[in-house]
């Protein structure tokens, strides 16, 4: 009996382990000066390997429920950039004579497929260049029904299809290999239906492939790479367990689990479709400064809400109308905020929307070529070192401004411990900087993105946030033309 190689026994994490490679989507280093990371994560050998994306080869029987695991586990790696590549697409053109007697072609022999062109592809994207695929149409057997499907480099992508183990050259590209286990009847019974309501074909004729190619097939090509696979589902997408701890091991892979592992105070807020869609907003360089600060603003509400969430409080109970005791809790009172400037202005208001009166300080770094930071101007309230403090810069990019921000509120006497820095997006370098140097402050953020440029850009990040927040960028909508007779 073959299990999850075998799920749900201790030795699985283990055993999946093993099936790939380190891999981390981010953490690359390229061009950072060694003085900005006082001790790097990985060795420069393992780089490259890191920013290659993580490939999940998913292979099984027709109708075993590959398409439907692969869409379970997409789901729940919403908050990543996942494709998904279906051999189907890769399918040979037919010539007209194959059309003409296309009961006789075996679909489901290895041949029936190009698989220079899905190597050439997977190549494609593995070196970070967008493929356009095409989209099978199954009932006309043709490729060009309908448009093409641009797919984009991503972090994850997963290959589909009941052969895509057959050719080693795939295989050996695969981080890890999923075989969808599903016994033979139930297999027939859903191609059934599948095919003559889906495909609109006659019960014969279904029936006729299926003794003639598609068991065959199934016994000669498909089941003997079974054993390639490093996890073999049961089940399909019955199998709520192998899935989780699928989607487990691929976020370890990915290294963004890792970060909140390594630093227990980093808090990444739970990601939701609604943060996804406000994050793709903010990113997109056409987005209108409107609707930039609108949905900046949004995303700045729901980070500082979940950092006021990390606050002390006391309990408290007050009456209600009905005259009945409500056990609840009092906010923390000695609070204050610190921005930034400029970016971290940004983050103000939604903090006072939050906290009637808070008082807000504010910080100035001059940044001079990213070398070195210069401290030019701070205000902060008199008694800060009794109050807890909100630190607020929507990007953590290098780590550099905010370790000497926090330097500074340390030496004013506030406690590490009672600092909360509060972020949209952080890069994997500066939460290791400002974790490591304050082990105890916390930092709120909602995304971690893969890594800096060399010219410490957060990658894919949202380019200078104060720019675009504060409408200063280069953009020709955006510039406030002067007629010439009122210039002179
Ligand atoms: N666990 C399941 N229970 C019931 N029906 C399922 C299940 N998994 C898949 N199906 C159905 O069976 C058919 C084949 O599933 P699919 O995921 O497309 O398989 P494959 O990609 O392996 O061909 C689809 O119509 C799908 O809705
Ligand atoms: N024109 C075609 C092409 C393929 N098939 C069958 O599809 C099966 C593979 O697709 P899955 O989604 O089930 O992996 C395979 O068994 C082919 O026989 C077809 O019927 N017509
Ligand atoms: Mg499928």
């Amino acid at each position: 009996m073959c299990g999850f190689k075998e799920m749900g026994s201790a030795a699985v994490e283990d055993m999946i382990e093993a099936s790939s490679g380190v891999h981390f989507s981010g953490f690359h280093m390229d061009g950072l000066d060694s003085r900005h990371i006082k001790k790097p994560m990985i060795s420069p050998a393992t780089e490259s390997m890191h920013n290659q994306p993580f490939l999940i080869g998913v292979a099984g029987g027709a109708a075993s429920g590959k398409t439907t695991v692969c869409d379970m586990i997409i789901q729940q790696l919403h908050d990543q950039r996942v494709v998904l590549v279906n051999q189907d697409s890769f399918y040979h053109k037919l010539t007209e004579e194959e059309l003409a007697r296309v009961h006789e072609y075996n679909f489901d022999h290895p041949d029936a497929f190009d698989t220079e062109k899905l190597l050439d592809s997977i190549d494609n994207l593995r070196h970070g260049r967008a493929v356009d695929i095409p989209k099978y149409d199954f009932k006309s057997y043709k490729h060009d029904v309908f448009p093409v499907r641009r797919v984009n480099p991503s972090d994850v992508i997963i290959l589909e299809g009941i052969l895509i183990f057959h050719d080693p050259r795939v295989r050996e590209l695969m981080n890890m290999k999923i075989f969808v286990d599903t016994d033979a009847d139930v297999r027939l019974a859903r191609r059934i239906r599948r095919d003559t309501v889906g495909k609109s074909r006659d019960i014969a004729a279904v029936l006729d492939q299926y003794s003639k190619f598609v068991k065959p097939a199934f016994d000669d090509f498909i089941l003997p790479t079974k054993k390639y696979a490093d996890i073999i589902i049961p089940r399909g997408g019955d199998n709520h367990v192998a899935i989780d701890l699928i989607v487990q091991h691929i976020r370890t892979k990915l290294g963004q689990h890792d970060l909140c592992k390594i630093y227990p105070n980093l808090y990444v807020i739970q990601s939701t479709f609604q943060i996804r869609g406000m994050h793709t907003l903010i990113r997109d360089s056409q987005t209108t400064k409107h609707d930039f600060v609108f949905y900046a603003d949004r995303l700045i509400r729901l980070v500082v809400e979940h950092g006021l969430g990390h606050l002390p409080f006391t309990e408290k109970q007050v009456i209600t109308p009905t005259e009945s005791v409500y056990t609840g809790v009092d906010f923390c009172k000695r609070l204050c905020g610190v921005s930034i400037i400029r970016s971290g202005e940004s983050m103000e208001n939604a903090l006072r929307a939050c906290c009637k009166g808070i008082k807000i300080g504010k910080i100035l770094i001059h940044r001079e070529g990213d070398n070195g930071q210069q401290l030019i101007y701070e205000k902060l309230p008199q008694d800060i070192s009794k109050r807890h403090v909100l630190l607020l810069d929507p990007i953590l990019g290098t780590g550099n401004s905010a370790v000497q921000a926090i330097s500074l509120l340390v030496k004013k006497g506030v406690p590490e411990s009672n600092i909360i820095f509060l972020n949209l997006i952080s890069a994997p370098q500066g939460v290791h900087m400002v974790c490591k140097s304050f082990p105890r402050l916390k930092i709120v953020t909602s995304e971690i993105d893969i890594c800096l440029n060399k010219d410490f850009c957060v990658i894919p990040g949202m380019g200078e946030f104060g720019d675009r927040y504060f409408g200063t960028d280069d953009d020709d909508d955006q510039k406030v033309v002067v007629p010439m007779q009122q210039s002179c």
